[in-house]
């Protein structure tokens, strides 16, 4: 298993509604209980509506976030933020939104070399970044730019070249085409289609498009009120969905009508 997750608990404290001195802290449960299997070499859909605890999930699976209770465990081994063992080098992450991932002030190259530099990885990074700018269609004389001159698609790009800068075994992406418009996302889907055959790269990915989660995806994972509903072949599972979370995701997808 390249992830194995056994009743994992998230709760958060948050502020309540109430004016002071009434107000009192409230805790919202994010994952409740979660369990999840990610087998090795299986490409990954988690799909759910807004609020589900998608983003959640991978923070903890990440072992960016400890869980109040339950396991991670990566490859087996037991992963938390202060003993990440292996993940750190093994992964490769994509976040929610580009511009986060990418540091305002840093030209873009530093950015997609600093991995390469973190992890040590051998040979020439400064053609490493190219080759990497080159395989994500952009221009390696862009290096020197800083993020700010990009579009929000370019953008994308670059956190993908980033994200996979050091070859990691799994790619690990929330949300990566949600602010680009319809042509840029099918050519960024076929991109990370390209990019993580060709490196043998196993695909994690949070995405609110069931098209895109089919196209990528062997499997995917459903998740209603902080749980998973429903996992299996993602042809199966939207042929035959047996949650009603799973159906109601199927349901909202607007059919394209045209002639
Ligand atoms: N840092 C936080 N502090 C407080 N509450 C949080 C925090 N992160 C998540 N939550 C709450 O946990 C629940 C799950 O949030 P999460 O972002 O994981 O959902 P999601 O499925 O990724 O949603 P979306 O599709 O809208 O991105 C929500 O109720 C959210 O408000």
């Amino acid at each position: 298993m390249t992830f194995s997750l056994a009743g994992v608990t998230r709760r958060y404290s948050v502020p309540g509604d109430r004016p002071r001195p009434w107000r009192r802290g409230v805790t919202r449960t994010a994952l409740d209980g979660l369990d999840l299997e990610v087998p090795t070499g299986r490409d990954l859909a988690i799909v759910g509506a807004s609020g589900s605890g998608k983003s959640t999930l991978l923070r903890v699976l990440l072992a960016l976030e400890a869980p109040d209770a339950g396991t991670v465990r990566f490859r087996g081994d037991l992963v938390t933020p202060r003993a990440p063992g292996a993940l750190r080098h093994a992964v490769g992450v994509v976040a929610q939104d580009p511009a986060s991932s990418l540091d305002p002030r840093l030209p873009v190259g530093a950015s997609i070399r600093e991995p390469l530099e973190c992890l040590r990885v051998d040979g020439d990074h400064g053609a490493r970044v190219a080759q990497l700018l080159d395989a994500v269609g952009l221009d390696p004389a862009v290096a020197a730019r800083r993020p700010a001159a990009f579009s929000g698609g370019e953008r994308q790009r670059i956190a993908l070249a980033r994200a996979l800068a050091a070859g990691p075994e799994v790619l690990v992406a929330d949300e990566p085409f949600s602010a680009v418009d319809p042509t840029t996302r099918a050519r960024l889907v076929a991109l990370v289609d390209d990019l993580t055959r060709a490196g043998g790269t196993q695909l994690l990915l949070v995405s609110h498009d069931l098209g895109i989660a089919q196209r990528l995806c062997a499997d995917v994972a459903v998740l209603d009120a902080s749980r998973v509903v429903e996992t299996g072949p993602v042809a199966t599972v939207f042929a035959r969905p047996s949650a009603d979370a799973t159906r109601a995701l199927l349901g909202a997808v607007l059919p394209v009508e045209w002639g």
